[in-house]
């Protein structure tokens, strides 16, 4: 491997550089006995190194800025008094300091540096270097990026470098305009990333995520926050769209299909391609015979966050007491069942939509016709869960457009036009199905949306008999193999059918109000009876 220099990138008197660390090396050096705080990992009872994150257990999105310069200001979706978003602007001045902060924290240090690609298409990929400081967040990049061969190595061009300085602060943080001593930082002309004061691992790969969802629409590729698995044969490809908590890694990784991959996709003239190399599963109350592969794949190399272990590396899954937010990364290849040896497949049939409804309100299956499906994708309604983003204590309704909005770099409706254009172009159906609550008040089981997920896949929903769900358009199944058919309707979860009707009606008002802000032109004008009725 080709040595390195760090002085290039303003990083001074480091003592030692371990560059592309393989996992044995990893272990050593995140188990160290001498390694204390949110450094130290513990090894658990299945193999797997846990670690604790600190204060920051989820994604922290009120603290993530985007340099506002030439280049970026008529291009990036900023946020607005009219819509509110995640992307703030940072001054070119608050970035010098904050990239300050992060070199002084990382100079005069061991590092570690990991070299990786975001994007299985080589020719639209990411060489991205990770730098820090902390053994156990390289881990994290090797088992979340996709590893350069040897012979990718040695020729390695970063064209983009994330500093991750997660011990720092950014103590002058209201003098540069920030939210918190916390700061997620890119600066897309200068194809760089800093992260100040969290640990959290999603952080990184999230933040490479938003880049992709920057550069990909703007040459013409669909970038999803979506997980993807093919049939056996690779040919008949489907798509999970939803945000974090609503099913995409779970219902993704079916022993039946092959796992393209649970998280982020692009879609382009050869098909449905991975930016990752690996996934990141939520482990609270992970039960073993419900979601075995899941379980299989922690083991060593696997890495654990935030997990309660006894002294003696016993997990208890069930344990909340630290976050609901608890994961595990691994490497793709812990999957059996998987594409390979590059995560793509076909141009996807299926595209399913999960929304986590809190209000018991959405069927947990509802055809889309194609109007209805731009209008849900840009709604993008659905519950962020507890623990996935900071603050967010119980279900809470969102409307997050694309499923992703935390990550959409660019207005969502250029993410509605690439997605519709390829959706034509294969012939696509889109599904909105509800993995939240229905009328019982309980969560829909996993065993009811895997039968549905299943009916999806082999055709037997478009051979089911139908009906409409009012207000919302919704053209439903009344029965499905393996699913419990009481529920297809959601007024007969309901003990008396009219507080489904009251509550139908408040959503609906809901959905009509948040798309106004698309009414502006006459193609959002144009969706509008695709949506909701009163
Ligand atoms: N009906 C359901 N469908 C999918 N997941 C469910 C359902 N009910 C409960 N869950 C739980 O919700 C969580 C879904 O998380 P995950 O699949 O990691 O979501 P994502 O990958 O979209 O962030 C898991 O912990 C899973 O056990
Ligand atoms: C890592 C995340 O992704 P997801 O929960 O969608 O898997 C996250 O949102 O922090
Ligand atoms: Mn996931």
């Amino acid at each position: 491997m080709a040595e390195i220099n760090l002085s290039k990138y303003g990083i001074s008197g480091t003592t030692e550089i371990v560059h592309n660390p393989s996992y044995e090396m990893l272990f050593e050096e995140e188990t160290k006995p001498e390694l204390e705080g949110f450094e130290k990992g513990q090894v658990s009872e299945l193999g797997a190194v846990n670690v604790m994150t600190g204060i920051y257990t989820g994604r922290s999105p009120k603290d993530k800025f985007i340099v506002m310069d030439e280049n970026s200001k008529d291009t990036v979706w900023w946020t607005s008094d009219e819509y509110k978003n995640d992307n703030h602007p940072a001054s070119e001045e608050t970035w010098k300091a904050v990239k300050d902060i992060a070199l002084n924290e990382l100079s005069n240090k061991k590092l570690f540096v990991v070299d990786a690609f975001c994007g299985a298409n080589e020719d639209t990929r990411m060489s991205i270097r990770f730098i820090m400081e902390v053994a156990w967040q390289a881990h994290f990049i090797r088992n979340m990026f996709i590893m350069p061969t040897e012979e990718e190595l040695e020729k390695f061009e970063p064209d983009f470098v994330v500093y991750n300085a997660s011990k720092a602060k950014v103590e002058n943080y209201k003098e540069l305009g920030l939210n918190s001593e916390t700061a997620v930082v890119f600066n897309i002309t200068s194809r760089e990333q800093v992260i100040i004061n969290t640990w959290y691992g999603g952080e990184m790969k999230k933040g490479m995520f938003s880049m992709m969802n920057y550069y990909l629409p703007l040459k013409g590729i669909a970038s999803m926050h979506c997980s993807a698995n093919t049939d056996m044969n690779g040919e008949n490809t489907a798509i999970f769209f939803g945000l974090s908590g609503t099913g995409k890694t779970t219902l993704s990784t079916d022993p039946k299909r092959l796992l393209i991959g649970d998280d982020e996709h692009g879609w382009d003239d050869e098909g449905i391609f991975n930016f990752e190399g690996g996934c990141y599963a939520k482990v609270i109350n992970l039960d073993k015979e419900s979601e075995p592969d899941i379980y299989n794949a922690i083991k060593r190399d696997a890495l654990l966050e935030n997990v309660t272990l006894d002294a003696e590396g016993k997990i208890d899954f069930n344990d909340k007491s630290v976050t609901e937010n608890t994961r595990v990364s691994y490497p793709i290849n812990h999957i059996e069942k998987i594409v390979r040896p590059v995560s793509a497949a076909p141009a996807a049939k299926e595209v399913i939509f999960l929304s986590a409804d809190a209000f018991g309100v959405l069927p947990p299956v509802s055809i889309l016709t194609p109007e209805q499906t731009q209008y849900y994708f840009l709604s993008g309604f659905t519950a962020k869960l507890a623990g996935t983003e900071r603050g967010i204590t119980e279900p809470t309704p969102t409307f997050s457009a694309c499923f992703g909005q935390a990550f959409l770099e660019l207005h969502p409706t250029k993410y509605a036009e690439e997605l519709v254009k390829r959706m034509e172009k294969s012939g696509a159906k889109a599904y909105l199905v509800n993995t939240g609550w229905n009328g019982t008040g309980k969560r829909i089981s996993i065993r009811d949306t895997r039968g549905i997920i299943d009916a999806i896949l082999n055709g037997d929903i478009l051979k089911a008999s139908t009906k409409k769900i009012p207000y919302f358009n919704f053209d439903v199944p009344t029965e499905l193999p393996g699913v419990d058919t009481n529920i297809l309707d959601p007024r007969n979860t309901y003990a008396d059918a009219s507080e489904w009707e009251t509550k139908a009606k408040d959503l609906a008002q809901r959905f009509v109000k948040n798309f106004a802000k698309y009414e502006g032109n006459e193609a959002g004008k144009a969706l509008v009876p695709a949506g909701p009725q009163l």
